[in-house]
């Protein structure tokens, strides 16, 4: 039998403005992702792989055309129900927009909270023990200022996974980061989304990482070439 794909898309458009200002962005996206793929989305500035991210991370109506995850169709569903359906995502960009005021630990904490019904005994344990994974189980009580580039993005990737998403969706994860630190970073992602079996859809322009991938596509003016 042939698995349902994580992510679907067919005949997808999208617009900007209104009225006479209105301009389409996307043109006639067709996609399909299986589960546990690594997919990358390559193309020129302003070639439109925000957007479809966006789109496709619940965080946008879809305006025309089909967009399923997990098997569900995202159009004409209520703004609540994006809401449900965003947990069931993890979103690492590269902002990776940690909360200065909290720690490495509280950072991830929050989001299992916010995710789950777990005691903050459980919660604070759970987010422990994926800081060990990502490597900074010796900066936990770390405040973001005081960590490096790459280890941020380390705690965003560990806030990411810690609710065992089965999207992961990350825009430009290594723009801000050294050659080391990027490719230990996407490695990271790898091997954690391999382990959890999470299917993840990536944006960059970074070439030096083009090997992790299952598939790359690009794009160019809005369409996928
Ligand atoms: N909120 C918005 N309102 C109007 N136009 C927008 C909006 N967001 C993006 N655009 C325009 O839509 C086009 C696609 O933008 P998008 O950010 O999706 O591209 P991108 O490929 O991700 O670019 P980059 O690599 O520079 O991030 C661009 O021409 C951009 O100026």
């Amino acid at each position: 039998m042939k698995k349902e794909p994580a992510i679907a898309i067919h005949n997808l458009n999208h617009y900007y403005g209104k009225g006479a200002l209105r301009k389409q962005i996307l043109f006639d996206i067709n996609l399909e992702i299986n589960p546990g793929e690594i997919t990358l989305v390559t193309g020129a500035s302003g070639s439109g792989k925000t957007t479809l991210l966006t789109l496709i991370g619940c965080l946008r109506s879809v305006q025309e055309g089909s967009l399923k995850i997990l098997g569900k169709e995202l159009f004409g569903t209520s703004e609540k129900q994006l809401v449900k359906f965003r947990r069931q995502i993890g979103y690492i960009f590269q902002a990776h927009n940690l909360l200065g005021f909290l720690t490495a630990k509280q950072n991830v904490q929050m989001s299992v909270e916010l995710n789950r019904d777990l005691s903050p005994s459980s919660a604070e344990a759970r987010s422990t023990t994926i800081l060990q994974t990502v490597g900074l189980g010796h900066r936990i009580d770390y405040y973001p200022d005081n960590l490096s580039g790459g280890q941020k993005q380390r705690v965003a990737i560990a806030r990411a996974l810690v609710n065992h998403p089965k999207i992961v969706l990350a825009d430009e994860p290594t723009a801000a980061l050294d050659k080391q630190s990027g490719r230990d970073v996407v490695e990271l992602m790898q091997s954690l989304a391999k382990e959890q079996g999470c299917t993840i859809l990536m944006v960059t322009h970074d070439n030096r990482i083009l090997d992790i991938a299952d598939r790359i596509v690009d794009m160019e003016d809005g369409r996928l070439t």
